[in-house]
């Protein structure tokens, strides 16, 4: 079997107070895709980090494709979507096509001229915003700038993508548009994908498998076609009309 893309052993974090996570074991294998879901505050952003890099937990051990999550070299591999695609200054006046090349930023190495032209030309294609590449970013929907966040993800060519609800606040016919792509690049491309959604109905439809992150633990479930919608609600406490504001 190939080398998982994260594992986590006995992993526990805290921010200073009680612990937010304690004793987490799991791990995400090449070509999974991978659903976080749990209620709000319940540490999946910090579970993401830490599989990332991004937070150092006080113990246990983080590999990434097998070797420490800190290595550089590791960190080549993966691309990262913070929630709301990291703060991005809206006023900013910066056009798509920079802010998609921006994604090569610390990745180009030996890329040049033409051929970060022509990776940032593949990334909006594969995403479908060739048409907006001369746009500024504070001028598009919200849609249309979760595909410019995406198509930044796509164009150091990952072989993970890791994505912190990519999807709130935008439309359902946008949701869908963007599952679909995810699927594409999951299923067409081996892509392997973890996110954090509130969508259980999409994380049952469409992920492999489901990390429920509740009271510093993440149980995960396989075999996602098995597992109804409503048994995850039933596990994470989500009464039906949470269910029906989140999935809003
Ligand atoms: N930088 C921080 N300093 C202190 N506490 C923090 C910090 N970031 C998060 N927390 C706390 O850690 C817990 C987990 O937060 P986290 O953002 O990981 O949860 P989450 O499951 O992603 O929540 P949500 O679904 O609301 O985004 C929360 O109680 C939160 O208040």
């Amino acid at each position: 079997m190939d080398t998982p893309v994260v594992e986590l052993k006995d992993v526990s974090f805290s921010y200073g107070g009680p612990r937010v996570l304690e004793k987490v074991n799991m791990k995400v294998e090449k070509g999974d895709f991978f659903a976080l879901i749990g209620p709000n505050g319940a540490a999946k952003t910090t579970l993401m980090k830490i599989m990332v890099g991004l937070v150092v937990p006080d113990e246990g051990e983080v590999k990434l494709f097998g070797k420490n999550v800190r290595s550089f070299r590791q960190w080549q591999k993966i691309a990262y979507v913070p929630q709301h695609g990291g703060q991005i200054n809206l006023s900013f006046p910066a056009t798509v096509r920079e802010i998609v090349a921006s994604g090569l930023f610390g990745k180009a190495g030996s890329l040049k001229g033409k051929s970060v032209d022509e990776a940032v030309r593949k990334a909006m294609a594969t995403v479908g915003i060739e048409p907006l590449a001369a746009r500024l970013i504070g001028e598009l929907s919200g849609g249309q700038r979760q595909k410019v966040f995406l198509a930044r993800s796509l164009v150091g060519n990952p072989e993970a993508l890791f994505l912190d609800e990519p999807t709130t606040g935008i439309d359902a016919e946008s949701q869908e548009e963007f599952y679909g792509l995810l699927e594409h690049l999951n299923k067409e491309q081996g892509l392997t994908v973890v996110m954090i959604t509130h969508d259980i109905g999409m994380a049952c439809g469409m992920a492999n498998k489901i990390g429920c992150v509740k009271s510093g633990k993440v149980d995960v479930h396989e075999n996602t076609k098995d597992v109804t919608e409503d048994h995850i609600a039933e596990i994470m406490g989500y009464s039906m009309k949470n269910r029906r504001q989140t999935e809003r």
